[in-house]
């Protein structure tokens, strides 16, 4: 695993916003455009704090969620927000932003639009991710009801996720989006997760902790 660890949070955010700014200028050398996809939860605020004032040209940027809880964008509860809030703000405003979201009653029914808008933004050039300390990702739970067929090789970019450990429906990136990344950041804070992601990095079925479906190909960031 290839951890890095911080004397303290504050480190941790403005390190890893430096390493995702890096990542997103180099990939926007070679490329027309780039992907930045970011998790919601508690946790990443910061980091979009200090990424959202970054000079660079985001109006080649597309910034997608790695998933989304199927709630409003008034709800405190909805990802989207987040991301309009501290990140898609001052000069990161300048980025497209791909929904994870539509007005249907059930991911399910929105589904088909949203895996239509994710045409032309993958693969993702920048993956940053959460873990919660049940060793989830993304909207990848352990005892989801879809999450064997989200961790398949031929699953599709998006999957109706639900679980019960998550407080509501669900949609997903797939495992198999997620692994074709070109740069992946795992962030994660506290001892709780510490040793959660400790227990994920012993071998061991992918289902029963599905972070491991990424672990071999991510940095991952902690502090205390
Ligand atoms: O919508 C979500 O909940 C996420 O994208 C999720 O995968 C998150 O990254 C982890 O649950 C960690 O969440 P915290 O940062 O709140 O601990």
């Amino acid at each position: 695993m290839d951890l890095h660890t911080y004397p303290d949070r504050d480190m941790l955010m403005m390190r890893l916003a430096d390493r995702i700014s890096a990542d997103l200028k180099e990939c926007l050398l070679t490329h027309d455009r780039a992907t930045l996809c970011a998790p919601g939860g508690t946790t990443p605020g910061p980091v979009f704090d200090l990424l959202s004032a970054v000079d660079l040209d985001w109006s080649r940027v597309d910034v997608l969620l790695n998933d989304e809880r199927w709630v409003p964008e008034t709800s405190e509860r909805s990802n989207t927000a987040l991301l309009r809030q501290r990140l898609l703000t001052g000069r990161a405003a300048a980025a497209r932003l791909i929904p994870l979201v539509t007005g249907d009653a059930t991911p399910e029914e929105g589904l088909a639009a949203l895996t239509e808008g994710l045409e032309g933004v993958l693969p993702i050039s920048v993956l940053l991710l959460g873990m919660g300390e049940d060793m989830h990702t993304a909207s990848l739970f352990p005892g989801a009801d879809q999450l064997d067929f989200a961790l398949s090789d031929n699953a599709p970019p998006l999957i109706a996720m639900r679980a019960p450990g998550a407080a509501e429906p669900r949609i997903t990136l797939s495992a198999p989006v997620l692994r074709d990344a070109m740069k992946t950041h795992l962030l994660i804070v506290g001892p709780g997760k510490k040793a959660a992601l400790e227990q994920a990095d012993r071998p061991g079925p992918v289902r029963e902790a599905p972070v491991r479906a990424i672990l071999g190909n991510a940095m991952v960031h902690w502090a205390a």
